[in-house]
């Protein structure tokens, strides 16, 4: 006991006098912050008194850094109001000198963190990627989420540039608020400008400023914690629960009603367009609502790069050892206390294994040895203490004067500083892939004993897009036992030779099998027979770029359904090798997972209603068999803990990689991304998402796979540069983390909102390279389920030297977000029935309840164009009251010369008569590009490239 209160102790004046030391010897900086935060936490008046006193003496009231800290101390002790105050206080001291943006982000973070109820409250910018495609209102208007309009921003800075200015109400039933000053000064006082407020006027007359959060729980109540791919039924209405078809004909019935009450109206509008568009009116574009987009990709410098830069060793041992702690805490090599190292002798024992030299006689915590790590550079070299506390002292006393005595110090672990002891999945007893966690899903089957595994095999209807059988790999099994998932290749699991599973009289029975249902079919294999090998690693692994080049010369010029025929056995061959141990066995238990329920990564109300009949796509445990067929990507990591927390301007620490997380760039309706920087400086996008979602890397990972099969030119070159390509991913039991390129470009809602009225060229340069994409998808039998332009990152900027021809293979967009993506292949010939959509952004089958398999992305794809093109979201609600009929409200301009085109285009993609009779993209390519190539004109390319070219600049520059 009295060991430990000298512990303590030595601890807290060693703490103390460090502290003093820092602020006196220390520039202001976040180095020097993120080690007064490790005296802080321990602070005997808390944590909060020792910022408020860093604030009463004046110190870093410029910085973002030490009012996230501040802040955070309010947090950690749930003080709402000391949190407010604080981030108050960080809004006046730092607009103009941060972008709102960027300051709210880390607050957010905080705030989703410790006031997960309060968010909304608390912060003016909108934080969620696609407003665009939330439910209007009942009078058909978009409403608007947390973010409000840009004049609100406005108003906010001006009001701190001149708090005396008078503000008024813009008007009844609006919240916004006008100012008398409309003008920007160079002495930095700044207003509105009256365009702004034009916008502003259109969207509170179309009650813009509700809170879409309010509406949504008083639709669904019970929207929440639900993941995205659960196949829960969020319903809207009651029925629901218990006649699901009865649900899907009410529903159609409400649909009908509130289309016909549109109907009137927009063929108003469309009168009223011609005689706009007869007048060219350019001043349509001050009318146009604006679109809320992502947080725009900032090229924000990293607060906590000095971090990095400097370096920290402990000891001799520590340095040597070179862990993962060491290269995750910093401080400013200038400070330097040669001194102390040599008032001290003998070593330190530490929890990591080092031993003293002589007996120590103050032993530290495993924390304040952490904490201690943090304080001193590799100049200092913290030994027994046998001249403890005193040579300490006396060593310090002789550089510096005695010092304030402001900090009380505790011996209080910290998590935060704790080193991540994540243990590989490879080297702990697994008990296989927790890919999917469900909180809410019941349907945790239990592990399938060999003998236990069934077969439901489909009737076999022709691929729409004429693939060969061959492809289907409707067929999974799963086994109890199998082993560690993990990036390392299985040892003990079944595998299936391609042959025999799909080519023999085996695989025809099972394929030749009945359907288990009407519904549609989830297929299972038969145990393989004795006598299946497994394939050697050495060809699983074979590369890609091999295969591309193999059959480039021949499948040149190939149609994509053409080249789906070639995924024949071979390919299947491919993927069989690839059969793995990824969602093998699942027991990872609700008890045992620890998942934090306040914590979600995406809106804090879901937007999807699922209600699906029969077959569930996305079911979790479906989704569990398909990945566990199939061997996971090298790049895939599983751990059993618990994933360490990602927030905004702290670094964060995987399998031993230091990652800087600089700001958050987006938060989709599921997932928070996150810029990051690698130890290398690369810049990384990371997609934190709770639950974890281990599906979006087998869709990357079996896209990627099927498109370099094909060995086409134009679909290598679309996996490598137009698909979302994952490099790392880490599944933890509670969330996942999934890193790719980081683009800074924006997506192409950006683009959407950033270049009104843009000009046909535009629209069909992008809708061509939507489209090549999209049927590149298609014939690898996955469907996106989830096709929108703020899915598609710009990665690069057009080349205006390119020809037109070339210009069309130059791809300047990429897929992402493979969440909601559904491996056909392994469903056979299934259909699916029901809605599952974002919410009003549904295909007619899936309003009608007929059945449906690719129709999501084809409605997706001309929904898309049509905003491009029109930049209206009103555009995109379904009209019409049966199949033929179906439309989009889109007004498109006269002078768009593509607007016949696409006009035939949404009447094709809404009328699909079955998924029997699917529109060929080859076709409608076909038909883009001959439209292209006869019209194109290397003057307006030019111009339009310009265009395009500064938009995506000035995403990249904020
Ligand atoms: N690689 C990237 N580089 C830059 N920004 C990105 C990147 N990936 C995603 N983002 C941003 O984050 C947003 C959300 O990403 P994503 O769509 O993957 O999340 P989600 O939660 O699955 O979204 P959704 O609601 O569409 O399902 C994107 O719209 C984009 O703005």
């Amino acid at each position: 006991m009295s060991k430990h209160c000298s512990v303590l102790h030595y601890n807290a004046k060693f703490s103390r006098i460090a502290a003093n030391i820092l602020l006196k010897e220390m520039k202001e900086s976040d180095a020097l912050l993120h080690l007064l935060k490790v005296v802080a936490k321990n602070s005997r008046s808390g944590s909060t008194g020792v910022y408020e006193t860093l604030n009463s003496q004046g110190r870093f009231s410029n910085s973002l850094q030490f009012h996230l800290q501040w802040a955070e101390s309010h947090g950690q002790k749930k003080d709402l109001e000391g949190f407010k105050k604080v981030l108050d206080l960080a809004r006046d001291r730092l607009v103009g000198k941060q972008s709102l943006e960027n300051l709210e982000s880390g607050f957010r973070d905080l705030a989703d963190e410790y006031f997960p109820g309060d968010v909304d409250k608390l912060f003016s910018q909108m934080d969620d990627t696609n407003i665009i495609f939330k439910p209007l209102t009942p009078n058909g208007n978009q409403r608007k989420g947390r973010r409000r309009s840009s004049v609100a921003i406005l108003q906010r800075a001006a009001a701190s540039s001149n708090p005396t200015a008078v503000v008024s109400s813009f008007g009844p039933k609006t919240r916004t608020l006008i100012r008398p000053e409309f003008i920007c000064r160079s002495d930095g006082y700044f207003g509105i400008s009256v365009e702004e407020f034009r916008a502003a006027q259109l969207s509170d007359d179309q009650g813009g400023d509700m809170d879409i959060t309010e509406m949504e729980e008083a639709h669904n109540p019970q929207n929440g914690q639900t993941r995205r791919d659960s196949g829960i039924v969020k319903n809207i209405f009651e029925p629901l629960k218990t006649n699901s078809d009865a649900v899907i004909q009410r529903m159609k019935e409400i649909e009908k009603e509130n289309r016909r009450r549109k109907m009137s109206q927009i063929e108003e509008e469309q009168k009223s367009e011609k005689t706009l568009d007869d007048s060219l009116l350019d001043s349509t574009d001050d009318k146009r609502p604006r679109f809320h987009s992502p947080l725009a990709p900032a090229k924000t410098k990293s607060n906590v790069s000095s971090l990095r830069d400097k370096t920290i060793v402990l000891s001799s041992d520590s340095a040597r050892s070179g862990t993962a702690a060491d290269r995750t805490l910093g401080v400013d090599s200038s400070f330097t206390l040669e001194n102390v190292h040599s008032a001290q002798k003998g070593g330190l024992s530490t929890k990591e294994g080092r031993t003293s030299s002589q007996k120590p006689e103050i032993s530290f915590t495993e924390t304040a040895y952490n904490e201690a790590r943090a304080l001193f550079s590799d100049t200092v070299h913290l030994k027994d203490g046998s001249g403890g506390e005193e040579d300490l002292t006396t060593a310090v006393k002789g550089k510096s004067p005695p010092v304030e005595e402001s900090f009380d110090v505790l011996d209080d672990p910290d998590p935060t500083m704790l080193v991540h002891s994540e243990k590989r999945q490879s080297d702990v007893p697994s008990s296989g892939l927790n890919v999917v966690f469900d909180l809410e899903s019941s349907e945790e089957s239990p592990l399938l004993k060999s003998d236990e595994i069934e077969q439901i095999a489909s009737p076999i209807e022709p691929h729409p897009h004429g693939a060969d059988e061959s492809i289907i790999m409707g067929n999974f099994f799963r086994r109890s036992g199998i082993s560690a998932v993990t990036s390392t290749p299985m040892e003990s699991g079944i595998f299936v030779s391609a042959e025999e599973f799909f080519g023999n009289s085996h695989a025809n029975d099972v394929l030749k099998s009945k359907h288990e249902d009407d519904d549609g079919v989830f297929a299972m294999p038969k145990m393989p027979p004795a006598g299946f090998r497994r394939q050697s690693l050495a060809n699983t692994t074979r590369t890609n770029t091999a295969l591309s080049v193999k059959n480039e010369s021949q499948n040149k010029g190939k149609s994509s359904s053409a080249l789906e025929k070639d995924i024949s056995v071979s390919d299947v061959l491919e993927s069989d090798i690839r059969r793995l141990s990824i969602g093998g066995v699942e027991n990872i238990s609700q008890k045992t997972a620890e998942v934090d329920l306040n914590e979600t990564t995406g809106e804090s109300k879901r937007r999807r209603s699922e209600v699906i009949t029969g077959m569930n796509p996305w079911d979790p445990s479906i989704r569990k068999k398909i990945m566990a067929s199939v061997r996971p990507p090298t790049h895939l990591h599983e751990f059993e803990g618990i994933c360490p927390k990602v927030q905004a301007m702290r670094d964060l620490t995987v399998s031993g990689e230091n990652v800087q997380i600089l700001t958050l760039i987006g938060q989709g309706g599921y997932a928070k991304v996150y810029k990051g920087k690698l130890e290398d400086d690369t810049c990384i996008a990371v997609k934190y998402e709770v639950p974890s979602c281990a599906w979006e890397v087998y869709a990357c990972d079996q896209i990627r796979h099927r498109l370099l099969k094909n060995a086409n030119a134009d679909l290598v070159n679309i996996s490598n540069n137009a698909v979302m390509q994952i490099t790392e991913a880490y599944i933890y039991k509670n969330a996942s983390l999934i890193f790719n390129a980081f683009h800074e470009y924006g997506t192409l809602l950006d683009l959407t909102n950033s270049v009104h009225d843009p000009h046909w060229m535009h629209v069909l340069f992008v809708a061509i390279q939507m489209a090549r994409i999209v049927r590149s998808v298609h014939g690898t039998m996955i469907v996106h389920g989830d096709i929108k332009p703020d899915n598609f990152m710009i990665t690069k900027k057009i080349d205006a030297e390119l020809s037109s021809a070339d210009v069309l293979d130059d791809y300047v967009i990429k897929l992402i977000d493979w969440g909601r993506s559904i491996d056909l292949a392994s469903f056979r010939d299934s259909t699916f029935k029901g809605r599952a959509g974002t919410e009003c952004f549904d295909c007619p089958e899936m309003i009608d309840g007929r059945p449906w398999t690719y129709q999501p992305d084809y409605f997706g794809y001309i929904a898309s164009v049509v905003l491009i093109a029109t930049g209206k979201y009103e555009s995109l609600k379904v009209d019409g009251f049966s199949l033929g009929e179906y439309r989009l409200p889109a007004v498109i301009k006269r002078r768009l010369v593509i607007r016949d085109m696409l006009t035939e285009m949404i009447h094709q993609f809404l009328n699909i008569p079955s998924c029997n009779e699917l529109p060929s993209w080859d076709a409608v390519i076909e038909k883009m590009e001959s439209f292209w190539h006869a019209n194109f004109t290397a003057v307006e390319w030019r111009s339009v490239v310009g265009r395009f070219n500064g938009a995506i600049s000035s995403f990249a520059t904020r």
